[in-house]
Order: C-alpha cells, then sequence, then structure tokens
C-alpha cells in the first residue's frame, strides 16, 4: 500500500469521508486515511469539543475540522459515527436528514443492538447504513490517542440488517480491510453476545477488581496496591478504559452482559468449591484451558 498521500495507487473508496468524534477510534480512522491516501480524497472531522477540534486541526488528519454535524454529513458520501454508543442516536438524528442520497452511513460502537435501535428512527430509503465494530482499541482516549496502525490484523465486525444494501456493506467492509483489518459479518444479536464475553465482561471484571482492591486498601489501612505486581497490572490497563465510553456499553449490552456474568459467576462459584475441596484436577483443567487459550491467541498475533 502506498504511503503517498498524493498519488494513491488505487482508487479511494469515498469521495468524502466525515468522521465524527475523532477520537482514539475516529482520529486512528483519519491517520490511515491520511497516510494511504486510500480510504477517501477528502476528509472532514467533527468534533463536539472545542479542545479537541483545535488538537486535531493540529495534528493535521483532517482537510476540515468543524462542529456542525449536518454541515460535514451533507458533504460527505460515507459518514462515519464514532462517538460514544450512548450518543449514537443524537447524531444520527442531526446527521441523516442532511446526508446525500446514495451516501453511506456506518458507526464504530460497541454494542450494535441498541446503537441500530437508536438509529433506526432516523433512516432514510435512499442513505445505507452499515453498522460495524473494529475489536481492537486502547485504554487510551481523545485525539491523540489514535494511531494509524490501530486496526492492522484486527478484526473488524460488520453487522447484518434484514434489508442490507450489499454495495455499501462492499464499500464499508473494502474500507476497514484498508485500514489493515480482517472483516466478519454476522447478526448484530451474535455480535452483542460475542462482544459480551470477550470484551464488556473482561472490563466489568478489570473495573470490579480495582475497586475491590482499593477497599480493602482502605479498610485495612495498608499497603495493598503498592504490592501489585503484574497480576494485578494486566488488570489495571484495561481498568484505566473511558468511563462514559463504559458506562454506555454496559447500559447498552444489559442482556448479554447480565447473562455472562450470571455465567461467569456459576464458574467462580464451581472454581472456588474445587478450591474447598482440593479438587486438583478441576483446577488444573480450568488453567489448563486459559494457557492454551493466550496461546493460540499469541500464534494467530491476536494478543
Ligand atoms: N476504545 C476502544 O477500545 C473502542 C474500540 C472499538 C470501538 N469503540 C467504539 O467506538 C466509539 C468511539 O470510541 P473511542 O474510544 O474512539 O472514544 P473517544 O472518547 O476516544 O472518542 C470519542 C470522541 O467523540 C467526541 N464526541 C462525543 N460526543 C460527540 C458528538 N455529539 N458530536 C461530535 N463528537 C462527539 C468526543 O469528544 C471524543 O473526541 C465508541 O462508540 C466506542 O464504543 C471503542
Ligand atoms: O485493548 C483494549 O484496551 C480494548 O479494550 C479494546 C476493546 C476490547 O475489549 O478488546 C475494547 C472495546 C471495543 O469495543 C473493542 C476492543
Amino acid at each position: 500500500m502506498s504511503a503517498d498521500s498524493s498519488s494513491p495507487a488505487i482508487e479511494p473508496c469515498f469521495d468524502t469521508l466525515a468522521v465524527i468524534g475523532p477520537g482514539l477510534i475516529g482520529s486512528s480512522v483519519l491517520r490511515r486515511a491520511r497516510q494511504t491516501g486510500t480510504l477517501a480524497r477528502r476528509l472532514i472531522a467533527v468534533e463536539i469539543d472545542p479542545a479537541f477540534r483545535e488538537r486535531v486541526t493540529t495534528l493535521g488528519i483532517a482537510d476540515e475540522v468543524t462542529g456542525d454535524v449536518a454541515w460535514a454529513a451533507s458533504e460527505a458520501d460515507c459518514v462515519m459515527l464514532c462517538v460514544p454508543v450512548g450518543a449514537m442516536g443524537e447524531v444520527a438524528a442531526t446527521a441523516l436528514p442532511a446526508m446525500r442520497p446514495g451516501a453511506i452511513l456506518t458507526d464504530t460502537g460497541s454494542t450494535k443492538m441498541s446503537v441500530i435501535d437508536a438509529i433506526r428512527p432516523f433512516l432514510r430509503p435512499d442513505v445505507a447504513y452499515v453498522p460495524a465494530h473494529p475489536m481492537a482499541g486502547t485504554e487510551y482516549s481523545g485525539p491523540d490517542a489514535g494511531f494509524a496502525t490501530l486496526f492492522e490484523n484486527r478484526w473488524c465486525l460488520l453487522t447484518t440488517l434484514a434489508d442490507a444494501d450489499e454495495k455499501a456493506l462492499e464499500r464499508v467492509t473494502e474500507l476497514w480491510r484498508r485500514c489493515g483489518a480482517r472483516t466478519k459479518t454476522m447478526t448484530p444479536e451474535h455480535h452483542d453476545r460475542v462482544c459480551a464475553i470477550v470484551s464488556h465482561l473482561p472490563h466489568l471484571l478489570a473495573f470490579t477488581i480495582c475497586g475491590t482492591a482499593d477497599d480493602l486498601a482502605d479498610e485495612t489501612r495498608s499497603e495493598v496496591l503498592d504490592f501489585a505486581a503484574s497480576g494485578f497490572r494486566d488488570f489495571t490497563r484495561i481498568a484505566a478504559s473511558d468511563p462514559v465510553m463504559w458506562r454506555d456499553v454496559f447500559l447498552s449490552n444489559r442482556d448479554a452482559i447480565l447473562e455472562m456474568l450470571a455465567r461467569f459467576t456459576e464458574d467462580a462459584q464451581a472454581m472456588a468449591r474445587a478450591i474447598r475441596w482440593g479438587d486438583e484436577s478441576y483446577i488444573v483443567d480450568k488453567i489448563e484451558r486459559g494457557r492454551s487459550i493466550r496461546r493460540s491467541l499469541i500464534e494467530n498475533k491476536q494478543a
């Protein structure tokens, strides 16, 4: 892929891409677009926070930076919503009426059923909607946190709607492939159950264990956290993630998260029982399963 943005070897996916919410994910897409020149000819960033607008301008990752969602939407043939999932409906309500016939709306939300439900009332027959979710991120947020290689070798999950526009799906799929991602299509229901176990529950556990350890330190007035070595530190990496983003994710994927939490609680109780009764083979079996999952992720370059 060419790194020269002035003369891309291949035709860009879109003429004008408007990224609404150029934070970690949105600014990574913009950086990739800038670096390769193969995502869009013209890049518009829409940011609600004036300080972040200034940062995006200084970073030079968009041709135009604005706070005006409707104007940006009216200029673009692809509008990508990269705002927290709780804000998707409100932003779509402003963007969709302004969009051009034949343009494509897409999003990067971590949950899909509630985002689709929030956007559905504002959809138009002449604008295709392609929900997407790049399975890549870090614990940092905002425009300075992004980087062009964030999506390389990661999955981007595209969700199918009953009335999906196949051509639009292909174009958004191609955009994510040009970001370096592998793509997979699935239903929104399946997406939300899968992400509840592989992404949302791990974050819930990380936030919770940090709180539990901190409470213990307060209660005992001791230095519990001072001795945290790498095991606890591995949990704290994802526990440092953005509170608004994760509040929205938990509340918008409530049913699937509560189902996975109930299953996890049963399994944790089974482990507690094995520890109580000295059931060595149960304990070893569980640890071996964890170890082989980690090893297979490393082999597939997912860890
Ligand atoms: N962080 C991750 O690991 C990750 C991974 C995949 C997908 N996602 C999803 O992608 C989306 C963006 O996440 P992020 O991590 O980039 O968040 P972020 O906080 O880094 O960026 C969001 C940006 O949107 C801006 N914003 C908020 N409301 C807005 C509005 N109404 N109009 C314009 N801008 C607005 C914020 O100021 C911020 O700059 C979320 O829906 C999230 O669930 C996040
Ligand atoms: O690596 C991280 O820090 C992440 O939290 C990334 C992560 C994940 O849980 O895997 C977080 C939320 C997303 O929607 C997708 C990816």
